[in-house]
């Protein structure tokens, strides 16, 4: 991958609006008009009330939802990519090198070992298997996950040892640009502590984050600003407009 730029991620008058298929095809818009930029190292903190849109951002961001009309864009020394139009290949690529994004919620794949969830974005990169264990079991026992635990699949862990998975999978590979969707949520004061360092790290080394925590005491530590939305942003305004394709999902 190339240098990245400053500011390394543009938001450009965003705009989001859901097509509701079960209810006659109304359209719910989310966001609209929303602009911002973020620089490597920088961490910036989203806020604003419940349903305001931070969640969609995110996911936006990440490929996940597709954008309705407006502008993502990351600069590299090399050139800009927009991530509007993405293909799914150039997606695929980009969350294996450049975008990493920690949920709230560890996603199961029944019959995997915790071990291994956490050295799959390292593999996907072509790292040794050996290395790659040995970095994801020094990743789970920093985050405090019983070693009795890592040879086990995390589809009975309680939620605060899934989402301990869950950020080891996400810091593991240490993206330039990682997307935090609260993942500090189902933590303990002392793991909570061990996530604040993982993000000063990742600051430290020129990472670029957007993040979503409702603990405050975490929010003031780790964000460098933050970006309340607003109504004006995310008025959730339920409109009849007809559905186009381009607003699906
Ligand atoms: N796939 C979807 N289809 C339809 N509406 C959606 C979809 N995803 C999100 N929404 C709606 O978009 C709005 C914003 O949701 P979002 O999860 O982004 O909010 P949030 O600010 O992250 O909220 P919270 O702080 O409660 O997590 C909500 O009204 C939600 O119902």
């Amino acid at each position: 991958m190339t240098s990245l730029k400053q500011p390394f991620l543009s938001v450009d008058a965003l705009h989001k609006a859901f097509v509701l298929h079960g209810q006659g095809g109304m359209t719910l818009e989310v966001m609209r008009d929303l602009s911002l930029t973020l620089s490597p190292g920088e961490c910036l903190v989203l806020a604003g009330p419940s349903g305001i849109g931070k969640s969609t951002l995110l996911k936006m961001l990440h490929g996940s939802y597709r954008v309705t009309a407006g502008r993502l864009t990351l600069h590299f020394e090399d050139g800009d990519l927009s991530l509007e139009a993405l293909p799914a290949h150039a997606w695929h690529t980009l969350r294996r090198d450049v975008i990493g994004y920690v949920s709230q919620f560890l996603r199961v794949v029944p019959r995997v070992p915790a071990v291994e969830v956490v050295m799959e974005p390292l593999l996907a990169r072509g790292v040794d298997e050996a290395e790659a264990r040995l970095r994801a079991e020094a990743m789970l026992a920093r985050l405090n996950l019983p070693e009795r635990l890592w040879n086990l699949s995390p589809g009975t862990f309680s939620g605060g040892e899934q989402q301990r998975v869950n950020i080891a999978r996400g810091f593991i590979a240490e993206h330039p640009l990682l997307l935090l969707d609260e993942p500090t949520a189902s933590l303990d004061a002392a793991n909570r502590e061990v996530v604040v360092g993982l993000i000063e790290e990742a600051k430290a080394r020129g990472a670029a984050l957007l993040g979503i925590f409702h603990d405050e005491d975490v929010r003031e530590r780790v964000a460098d600003r933050l970006l309340p939305l607003t109504p004006h942003m995310g008025a959730n305004v339920v409109t009849a407009q007809p559905a186009t394709e381009e607003m699906r999902r």
